[in-house]
């Protein structure tokens, strides 16, 4: 017999979404410096930002993150020889964490508290001839970071400073039979990039070289009987796969594919009822990175007791509004 890799949701899970246990974790991370997390993840701290920040505003709490302290910080990581920003304050600059410093500032209605003119030419430095982009000045080339480049400048309204339809030839140069895409030409399809190059192609306003039914599909088969959703097949369920899945079918408006009920029951099982937040699956430890995507998951699924989130940013859409940004989204 074969096993299918999957979790059982317990009777005694979370059934109701717990706010205020969200909003309450969130405000004490990172309080105390010295915590063991907190530490280890000195190297991703931008993005840890953007992810408490994103929480924060689609459950209407943002008011309890400390701005000036944050835009401070941020301030601090741009560095000004490359223009790019780094994860604190001494490390690398990197795409990943000019994007997350990019959205936080546009969140915040700050963006001219960093050099937007550094931003532009880190961002624009790093695209090759290929159309792709590198994601520092190692060198490594991910289709990540091609969606870093787009929705950083796009929210900058300097798309004009890069070669977008070079970029979008390479998106589609890693497009596989399955509709799917993985971080390189050749690479195996993937939830999380699957997401990345819908959403350069969203932003780029070029949907139409996609195969929706193909990719829609290989996308809702994704979910597992216990409602979860995995990043490949024969993979357990994550709750963040359900992002990337979910705003990933949102674009392409084939939300609908996903049995809806058995995800929410999924995604509100990974709530920790002690400390607050979201965890990957039911049982395990929370973060600030699944608390965004736990919550940004059920306003997709059309929860009202949070804030509309747009599917192509992961943003608010409100933010998306104020800033006049259109993505594409399949009819
Ligand atoms: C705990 O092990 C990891 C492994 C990879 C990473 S990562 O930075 O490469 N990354 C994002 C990520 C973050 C967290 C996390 C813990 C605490 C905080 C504070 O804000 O954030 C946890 C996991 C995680 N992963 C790994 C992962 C997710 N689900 C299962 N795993 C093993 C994703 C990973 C890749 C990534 C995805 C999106 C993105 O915007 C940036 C990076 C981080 C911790
Ligand atoms: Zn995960």
């Amino acid at each position: 017999s074969f096993t299918t890799k999957d979790v059982v949701l317990k009777e005694d899970r979370p059934k109701s979404l717990l706010l205020q246990k969200h909003s309450d974790y969130l405000a004490s991370y990172g309080l105390n410096k010295d915590d063991y997390e907190y530490c280890m993840t000195e190297y991703l701290r931008m993005s840890g930002i953007y992810w408490s920040l994103t929480a924060m505003e689609l459950m209407d709490q943002s008011s309890r993150m400390p701005k000036e302290e944050i835009i401070e910080f941020i301030k601090s990581c741009q560095d000004s020889e490359s223009g790019g920003i780094s994860a604190s304050i001494n490390h690398d600059p990197h795409m990943l964490y000019t994007l997350s410093a990019v959205q936080v500032l546009a969140m915040y209605d700050r963006l001219d508290a960093i050099d937007v003119e550094g931003v532009v030419r880190f961002v624009a430095s790093m695209q090759q001839e290929d159309g792709s982009f590198y994601g520092d000045k190692w060198g490594e080339v991910d289709t990540r970071f091609s969606f870093c480049a787009v929705m950083c400048l796009s929210l900058l309204h300097r798309m004009e400073d890069i070669n977008v339809n070079k970029a979008v030839d390479f998106v589609l140069s890693c497009m596989n039979f399955d509709g799917g895409f993985g971080s390189k030409p050749g690479s195996e399809s993937h939830a999380g990039l699957i997401y990345c190059c819908v959403g350069t192609l969203s932003i780029c306003k070029r949907m139409d070289a996609l195969h929706a039914d193909e990719l829609a599909w290989w996308l809702c088969e994704r979910q597992l009987p216990s409602g979860g959703l995995n990043g490949r097949p024969e993979k357990l369920p994550d709750l963040c796969y359900s992002w990337w899945v979910m705003s990933s079918l949102s674009m392409l408006n084939r939300i609908h594919w996903v049995d809806k009920k058995s995800l929410e029951q999924f995604i509100l099982a990974c709530q920790d009822a002690e400390t607050g937040g979201f965890s990957d699956r039911p049982g395990d430890i929370t973060d600030p990175f699944h608390t965004l995507f736990g919550l940004a998951g059920l306003s997709l699924l059309g929860n009202t007791s949070i804030k509309a989130v747009n599917p192509t940013y992961c943003m608010p859409q409100e933010t998306i509004d104020k800033l006049k940004l259109e993505p594409q989204i399949l009819h």
